[in-house]
């Protein structure tokens, strides 16, 4: 594995040009895997566009999320004082750390050697990547609602993943991801990207999108938010009477399955439904206040969301534990 490493960094040449035939050469040595999401981007003109669209000032820290062999990596340092790269290939780490150094860039370069999912994010200031299209959407929810505040994250993603965090309500895409994002960030579309491009291609296309927190946010509880949202998106073509209103999914939901309990959290939300003109609207068609306002009238009449989406008293509101957003 050393020996085919040592003879995958002495192929790498001093311009960009003839990107697409060093990895080749370098698949000789090293094979790409799917499965890690491992298409690079050997396009020079959509590399520059990429960087050139991100605004980084030179006295930025770039967060980048699989770096792979670097071809982004090297634009973004530089531009950037600094990059931070998190990959979770050690393969690609010799590789990326000497063509670093070839440039002369290498000082500005952290690589970390781990699963980006798995990892505290150090403090940085936007986030630039081609990211493994298998670990898209846990990704944004990590950027999105991480602590770490930052000003903008440039992401190469598959397009009709793209497609989805664009999309407005009541268009097809709109989805629970959609509406999750939109609480609290701007999505704006950049470029579409051929498969032709990447090396090796892919089967699908991308597109570049751009995430800008929002500097005002709702007063809501994030994470009774991702709840509500995972119960009312549990099939986001059905209208919210259907998904909330049998019985059957009342005790679902309720972690009791008193009957007498049950009735009375049905009658709540029923009612909440009813009064507030929800009953008859489908999830995918709302918008953000209009999805805000509801969880505000059931929180009003004492019907919360625990982290797993299901319904609680007040007196036992709050749970440890991460949300899941799959
Ligand atoms: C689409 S390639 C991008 C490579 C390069 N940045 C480019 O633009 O061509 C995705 C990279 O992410 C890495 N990767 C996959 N899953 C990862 C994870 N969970 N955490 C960090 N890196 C990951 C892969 O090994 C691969 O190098």
């Amino acid at each position: 594995m050393l020996g085919a490493t040592r003879r995958v960094t002495e192929l790498i040449p001093r311009s960009l040009q003839s990107l697409r035939r060093l990895h080749e050469d370098i698949e000789d040595n090293i094979h790409f895997y799917k499965s890690r999401g491992q298409h690079i981007l050997t396009n020079p003109r959509i590399l520059d566009a990429i960087v050139r669209k991100s605004a980084i000032n030179p006295t930025d820290t770039v967060l980048e999320i699989g770096p792979g062999t670097g071809n982004l990596t090297l634009k973004l340092l530089e531009a950037s004082h600094e990059v931070i790269a998190i990959e979770i290939d050690h393969r690609m780490v010799p590789i990326l750390e000497n063509r670093a150094l070839k440039r002369g860039l290498r000082n500005k370069l952290k690589v970390i050697t781990k699963d980006a999912l798995r990892t505290e994010f150090p403090p940085f200031d936007l986030v630039v990547a081609n990211i493994p299209y298998g670990i898209s959407s846990p990704l944004v929810i990590k950027l999105v609602y991480g602590t770490t505040r930052f000003r903008s994250a440039t992401l190469l993603l598959q397009k009709e993943f793209a497609r989805r965090l664009l999309a407005n309500p009541g268009d097809s895409e709109f989805n629970r991801l959609a509406v999750n994002v939109k609480l609290l960030a701007d999505v704006e579309f950049v470029m579409d990207v051929s498969k032709r491009d990447f090396f090796p291609s892919p089967k699908v296309d991308s597109s570049v999108v751009i995430i800008r927190p929002k500097d005002k946010i709702p007063t809501v509880d994030l994470r009774e938010w991702r709840a509500f949202t995972r119960t009312c998106f549990n099939n986001k073509n059905k209208t919210l009477g259907a998904t909330f209103k049998s019985k059957r999914k009342v005790l679902e939901l309720l972690e009791f399955s008193k009957d007498d309990v049950c009735n009375s959290f049905k009658e709540k939300i029923i009612g909440v439904l009813r009064e507030g003109g929800f009953e008859d609207k489908r999830p995918s068609k709302l918008s953000i206040d209009e999805l805000l306002h509801l969880l505000y009238l059931f929180n009003q009449v004492g019907v919360y969301f625990d982290h797993h989406g299901e319904l609680r008293n007040e007196d036992d509101r709050f749970e440890d534990g991460d949300i899941d957003d799959k």
